[in-house]
């Protein structure tokens, strides 16, 4: 489905708000930027500062994980959904200080997690190794978006504002970035980052296996195709939930090179969804660094953050909230 865009005529007006305000023309810089987009996401000048933010890290494991293209044991995956539902994991800690709501996902966990209740969404124990075959089925592809449609549904129906999709998953950077290479016609060696910290020759292998994979399914444009041969299960689910939210005129930061391989393909899912996404930060890795441009998003922070979760999105939510304070409270030039 085409996403209808954020309401011009409040792009307009808020434009003209900034303009008028009691500081230099364009001292606010990327402050105004976001002020702006907010106010036309919220079709509302000065827009209000975004209260209920809701943001949901899609867990998974990955096939490919077994073929040594991250520094960490695919073990951690489960671990690490304890510690988010423990509270302790880096975007819980974030999101405790800007009051920001989360809920993880047990998407494709090669774990037994039902202990934890975090389950009800599970499409398989780990995707397939995407180098091999196909990550996912149809049939698994097409599950897997529909969970992220109902849980964004789940979080709007909640009164969020502000959705923000985070991601756990040992070897997630290989599918991330081969379907960005897949999606922007790049080769292996452009997209290939360190993920979790592989050393050269790491980094060496993995370009490999992301170069066999994209051999292996050959020109693909369909959304649909690419996230079934290429992606996987939590991937497909972070795609399916930004479309959604985008279709329902909910507003949505995106975090690093996995949310923004999901948002990219929920751009094509949904022709336009990306006018109602914000960049959180620029990861490290350079595929989330080209598909933003091709978004023509801008990232709001640059703190070489590498870690994934939501964080990058989570920790420029303050920033976003100043951006809708100044348009409120600042004075008018004319009014001094
Ligand atoms: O968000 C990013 O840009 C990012 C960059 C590097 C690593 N990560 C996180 O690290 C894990 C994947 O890294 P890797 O090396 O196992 O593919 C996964 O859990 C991600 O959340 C995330
Ligand atoms: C410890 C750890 C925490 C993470 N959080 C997101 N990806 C991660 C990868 C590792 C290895």
């Amino acid at each position: 489905m085409t996403v209808a865009p954020p309401s011009p005529a409040a792009r307009a007006a808020a434009r003209e708000h900034v303009d008028a305000l009691a500081v230099p023309r364009g001292a606010l810089g990327q402050l105004a930027e976001l002020g702006v987009w907010l106010a036309s996401v919220q079709d509302r000048v000065p827009p209000a500062p975004p209260k209920h933010v809701h943001a949901v890290v899609f867990a998974g494991d990955h096939g490919v994980a077994e073929h040594a293209v991250s520094a960490y044991p695919r073990e951690i995956t489960p671990m690490m959904v304890r510690a988010f539902v423990a509270g302790t994991a880096g975007v819980a800690v974030l999101a405790r200080q800007h009051d920001v709501r989360l809920r993880v996902l047990d998407i494709a966990v090669d774990a037994d997690l039902s202990d934890l209740g975090v389950d009800s969404y599970k499409v398989r124990r780990s995707s397939r190794p995407l180098h091999l075959e196909d990550a996912l089925s149809a049939d698994e592809l097409e599950q897997s978006l529909a969970a992220g449609r109902t849980v964004a549904a789940e979080e709007i129906a909640a009164g969020a504002e502000l959705l923000i999709s985070g991601d756990m998953g040992i070897g997630n950077t290989t599918p991330a970035a081969a379907l960005i290479a897949a999606a922007l016609g790049l080769p292996a060696e452009e997209v290939a980052g360190r993920g979790t910290g592989v050393d050269d020759e790491g980094l060496a292998h993995k370009t490999e296996v992301i170069d066999t994979a994209l051999r292996r399914v050959g020109h693909v444009d369909d959304p649909h195709a690419l996230l079934a041969a290429l992606g996987s299960a939590d991937i497909a689910a972070s795609a399916g939930f930004m479309a959604a939210a985008a279709e329902s005129g909910v507003p949505v930061v995106v975090d690093g090179l996995i949310a923004v391989a999901a948002g990219l393909l929920a751009d094509r899912l949904s022709p336009g969804a990306s006018a109602w996404f914000v960049a959180g930060h620029r990861s490290t890795e350079p595929a989330q660094s080209l598909a933003l441009d091709k978004l023509g998003l801008v990232p709001v922070l640059d703190l070489g953050l590498r870690l994934g979760e939501g964080s990058g999105a989570v920790a420029a939510v303050p920033l976003l909230r100043s951006a809708a304070l100044l348009m409120n409270e600042v004075a008018r030039l004319d009014e001094l």
